[in-house]
């Protein structure tokens, strides 16, 4: 049985309030190291040639695509929290939202490329010359153009054929590397002395005639933009197209490969994933996934999901235990909750309940757990007020409030916890409530009896030896009574073990004064004695 912690349980997991977590009647367990999943885990996928599961790099968009989440209103201030957030976290960009959207956007986008951040400060302009002028002045690291390219858009957004793409593309690119320094022309990537990157993407990848995309990233790839970017804009993708396409782009340039997910048919995780391993190097994030619609991958669940395939590197680089703040941070800034099934941060992320589940997790958290919340710097926990909970999750809650009960009490209080739980949801209150009555009445049986023999015993067979033992099981039995007196369920137990308690202390008053009375003979006799062997 795995080891139980003593600390008070009041039904909150990983600290949420969010309403739910004050009926759910769960009890935290001592972390407990999940059993080493390094070599034989089937979670890490192969690592071939092309894949880059363990070498990935995260471009965060929360003051980007989450500024497209319909909630989000971020001032100065709070985007500078969440850059310094990011920053801290470790993801390697930060990107901002086009300098040419408002004047706040142009300051904000200053301000922050000013801040000395360890992470690249990106930001995300339309592909047109006007936009990369501005993004140029705003002095940030990089800037990620974005074109649509599916017929789609094409027809209905900007109107652009192709080639009109591909020669303002080109223009675009020719020109941020024109304004980054001098051009040694016949190696482009050389410009990048200068530490201004350039990314180029298509909007609506996947809608996107296959043919024309890859001539125009073959294009761009040519022309020396350090990465280009595949986005899934609806969110249609399947792991498999993802797979498909990056490994054939991964095929036709030599760049970067970033990747975009949208997140409509719950897939951006997955899609994340898969385009890693099939030749993809940077992903997009935003925290908890905000932003235009539903959101895209979640910086948080993308990392669950990447500690998982690639523990070392991931756990190496991002500061994992900082997760739960900067998601907080960001729910607070756009008046969100952080979502009851969010992946490690979720309030039962970590909680456990069924009665099987929560013996073995007991045993070893690795059975029901394919991450240690430790790794987040969280907290797992074991729900107790069900009639799905088992004996053994019972006393682990029992030990946890320091009850000594025998196995045999454990399961007839945990008959009590489910008959209570067939008529009505319980919370850790009520479970609590139930062991402690039950504790109470056995030790009242117990310390009634115990009263009875020692006032029976008396005082005066003892010898001083005797008594000393005797004071001390006086004393235990006063510290027991105390800890049901902590525990009381009802005004009469709490009279009653009152009254032990004053009968025993009583006991004990007259035991200690005995004791010093055979004390002070003790001492009067060897006096006496010496004072004899003088005289002699
Ligand atoms: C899928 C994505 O998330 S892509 C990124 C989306 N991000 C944003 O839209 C950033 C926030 N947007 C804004 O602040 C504004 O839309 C601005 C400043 C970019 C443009 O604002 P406006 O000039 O008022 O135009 P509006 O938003 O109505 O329409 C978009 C314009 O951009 C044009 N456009 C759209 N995509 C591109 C592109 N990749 N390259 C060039 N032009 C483009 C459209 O044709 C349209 O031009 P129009 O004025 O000739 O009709
Ligand atoms: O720039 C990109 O790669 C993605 C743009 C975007 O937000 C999208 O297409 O959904």
């Amino acid at each position: 049985m795995g080891e139980s912690c003593n600390g008070h349980s009041n039904g909150h997991s990983n600290g949420h309030s969010n309403g739910y977590s004050n009926g759910t009647g769960v009890t935290h367990v001592a972390a407990h190291p999940v059993q080493d999943q390094s070599a034989a885990s089937p979670y890490q996928s192969v690592q071939d040639y092309i894949s880059n599961v363990r070498r990935y790099k995260i471009i965060e968009s929360t003051l980007r695509e989450g500024e497209q989440f319909v909630g989000a209103f971020f001032n100065t201030e709070t985007k500078i929290k969440i850059a310094r957030a990011l920053d801290s976290f470790g993801v390697d960009y930060i990107e901002l939202t086009n300098p040419c959207s408002s004047p706040a956007s142009f300051e904000d986008c200053k301000a922050i490329a000013s801040l000395g951040l360890k992470a690249k400060i990106l930001t995300h302009v339309r592909c047109h010359m006007d936009d990369a002028k501005r993004a140029v002045e705003a002095g940030v690291d990089g800037v990620d153009l974005v074109i649509g390219t599916s017929s789609f858009l094409r027809q209905y957004s900007h109107g652009k054929s192709m080639e009109m793409i591909t020669k303002t593309a080109l223009e675009v690119i020719a020109y941020l590397r024109r304004s980054v320094g001098p051009q040694p022309i016949h190696d482009w990537r050389q410009i990048n002395c200068q530490n201004v990157e350039v990314r180029f993407s298509s909007e609506d990848s996947f809608r996107s005639d296959l043919v024309d995309l890859l001539a125009l990233y073959k294009a761009v790839d040519n022309a020396g933009v350090d990465r280009v970017g595949i986005a899934d804009t609806v969110g249609g993708a399947t792991p498999r197209m993802v797979y498909d396409l990056v490994r054939t782009l991964r095929g036709v340039v030599k760049c970067d490969i970033e990747c975009h997910f949208h997140n409509d048919t719950g897939c951006a995780v997955a899609n994340s994933h898969t385009a890693l391993e099939a030749g993809s190097t940077h992903i997009d994030t935003s925290v908890l996934g905000i932003g235009e619609r539903n959101g895209i991958t979640s910086l948080g669940a993308f990392v669950a999901r990447m500690v998982v395939t690639a523990p070392e590197y991931t756990q190496s680089k991002y500061n994992l235990t900082e997760l739960k703040a900067l998601e907080t941070l960001v729910a607070e800034a756009v008046e969100i909750n952080i979502p009851f099934n969010n992946c490690v941060t979720g309030f039962c992320a970590f909680t456990h309940k069924a009665g099987i589940h929560a013996k073995a997790i007991l045993a070893n958290p690795s059975t029901y757990e394919i991450i240690d919340p430790k790794i987040f710097g969280l907290t797992r926990y074991i729900s107790i007020a069900s009639r799905i909970t088992g004996w053994n999750a019972v006393k682990s809650r029992a030990d946890q409030l320091g009850l000594t009960m025998t196995d045999d009490e454990v399961k007839e209080v945990t008959a009590k916890i489910k008959q209570m739980a067939d008529i009505r949801p319980l919370a850790i209150d009520d479970t609590d409530s139930i062991l402690r009555s039950f504790y109470i009445k056995k030790s009242y049986r117990t310390m009634t009896h115990e009263y009875g023999r020692f006032y029976h015993q008396g005082l005066w067979l003892c010898t001083r030896s005797e008594l000393s033992e005797f004071i001390e099981e006086l004393e235990e039995a006063i510290s027991r009574a105390r800890t049901g007196l902590e525990q009381p369920t009802s005004t009469k137990e709490w009279e009653d073990i009152m009254a032990i308690i004053e009968g025993l202390d009583d006991l004990r008053c007259k035991a200690l004064r005995e004791e010093g009375k055979m004390i002070q003979r003790e001492e009067r006799e060897e006096r006496l004695k010496r004072e004899k062997r003088g005289k002699r």
